[in-house]
């Protein structure tokens, strides 16, 4: 790491109690009302920054900073042109038919910002505002990322364009999509998903401990595996995992946020060679005579999309969740993502992260020199614990090319005991942590404590057709 970062990162720490964004500073957005009484906006947002309206339940006062650097890889999308099309997965979202029903009421077609009723501040970062909100006359919520380009500096607003640029990039359930782009006056707005049960920062925070169960935590590593693997599919190194940035829906599946520090690299898919250890269907290590069996290996082929080429030198991130490499400056790749993963599920199971110190030039010293250590088990430790820190030692080596996942991406990940009983195709029909099981006939009656599995299997969907299956599986009927 550059010595100028670290006298940046040591001298912020003091005034960083409330855990406020590194460059953060107030911005005119936060002075006076946040737009301008232009005649195309009927909205005015003054009354949002004093009431009670602002929901602080949604931004963790103790939220941590993230680390931002100057965009070196811009993402290769173009966000001018026409009005945005659904994407191929997310399009048969009711928000998309929503959102063209509205802009069909415009003479040019187009989505303009009367068209959508503010109704709550949910939180600013260090690029602008999110608000709650809807459009006008219909159902569904959506959330608006407003950012002020007069009151940001070039950096932030290249981050801001990076994160415009990955949004419009992305079609995955577990990953926001993005409805429109709104430039109005010196503002920059983008509709999004809104997620109506905040971060699980928050989630964490209001629970003993600062902890979640094993279930839970398994069930949320679950689901941000899958969207790390969509983003390095996309090429996309995403570099700023924490609790902080996964936001939970409505329905409780998770959807990850914060793009702006994401680098997109060239991606070749690869079929490669997998070994896998096989124990026969349903059966226990001993044979009938009590005899160990002895551990068969299956060799597969899987496809690997790991952006494996990938290189950035900058360092960003949130300290407690950087890897070494990055805070060596030596250059990094997608393993970051890989290493974070590992401080995720540490920090779910443990309500801490493993390398944090007394200030933040502490814990970037505990990054590289400190060895992974887990608190006292104590008597009554949760079943699939062992397993858990088996994967989380596995994640948290700091050489990245032994590191898990640094070779052949998420699969690698995915097959490791801990995660190895999840039902990977049918993860939506899982009940989330926090959500009550409906009616019998609900899908979402499995837990994923390795024990209780989706009550529906795939070969049972496909009874129903494809068009049931694309239901269960596109989430639509059950969002
Ligand atoms: N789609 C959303 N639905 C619900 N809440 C959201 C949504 N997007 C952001 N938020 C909340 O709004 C607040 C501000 O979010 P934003 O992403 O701008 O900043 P941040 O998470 O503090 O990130 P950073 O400062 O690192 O860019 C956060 O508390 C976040 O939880």
């Amino acid at each position: 790491m550059e010595e100028e970062d670290v006298a940046r990162v040591g001298s912020d720490y003091e005034s960083e109690k409330g855990r406020r964004p590194l460059y953060r500073t107030q911005s005119s957005m936060e002075r006076d009302s946040y737009f301008p009484s232009d005649s195309d906006l009927d909205l005015s947002f003054t009354s949002y920054t004093s009431t009670a309206s602002t929901d602080r339940t949604f931004a963790s006062s103790s939220a941590r900073s993230s680390l931002s650097a100057a965009v070196e890889f811009p993402i290769r999308v173009s966000l001018d042109g026409p009005p945005r099309r659904p994407p191929r997965h997310r399009g048969s979202d009711p928000h998309w038919s929503a959102v063209a029903a509205a802009a069909s009421v415009s003479p040019d077609g187009v989505l303009r910002l009367h068209h959508l009723k503010l109704l709550r501040r949910l939180g600013s970062g260090n690029l602008g505002r999110v608000f709650h909100c809807r459009l006008k006359g219909f159902d569904g919520d959506f959330a608006l990322k407003v950012v002020d380009r007069d009151a940001v500096s070039g950096k932030k607003l290249a981050q801001a364009r990076t994160e415009a640029g990955v949004l419009a990039l992305l079609d995955h359930p577990f990953l926001p999509t993005l409805y429109a782009q709104l430039e109005v006056s010196h503002y920059s707005c983008l509709l999004i998903d809104y997620c109506a049960r905040g971060d699980l920062h928050s989630l964490m925070r209001a629970r003993p401990g600062n902890r979640l169960p094993l279930a839970a935590a398994r069930f949320y590593a679950a689901e941000v595996l899958l969207a790390l693997e969509y983003l390095h599919c996309k090429g996309i190194v995403y570099r700023d995992l924490k609790p902080e940035n996964v936001l939970v829906r409505a329905d409780g599946h998770v959807m990850l946020s914060d793009f702006d520090l994401c680098f997109q690299a060239d991606v070749v898919a690869a079929v490669e060679k997998a070994e896998t250890a096989a124990p026969p269907p349903g059966s226990s290590d001993c044979d009938c005579f009590g005899r160990r069996r002895r551990k068969t290996v299956e060799e597969t082929t899987e496809v690997v999309v790991e952006p494996r080429g990938a290189y950035s030198r900058s360092c960003v991130g949130t300290h407690e969740y950087l890897a070494p490499e990055v805070v060596d400056g030596g250059g990094h790749g997608s393993g970051v993502d890989w290493w974070a993963f590992g401080v995720f599920l540490y920090e779910m199971l443990y309500g801490r992260t493993p390398f944090r110190g007394a200030s933040k030039e502490a814990t970037l010293r505990n990054i590289h020199t400190k060895g992974l250590g887990f608190p006292g088990a104590g008597d009554g430790e949760e079943e699939g614990m062992a397993e858990a820190r088996d994967l989380i030692g596995r994640l948290l080596v700091k050489d990245p090319r032994k590191r898990l996942g640094c070779d052949n991406g998420a699969p690698e990940i995915k097959r490791h005991p801990f995660l190895a009983g999840v039902n990977w195709p049918l993860i939506r029909c899982y009940t989330p942590p926090g959500t009550r099981t409906s009616s019998s006939r609900d899908v979402r009656v499995g837990g994923i404590d390795g024990k209780t599995r989706p009550r529906w299997s795939l070969r049972r969907l496909w009874h129903f057709g494809n068009k049931k299956h694309d239901q269960v599986l596109n989430g639509r009927k059950w969002l």
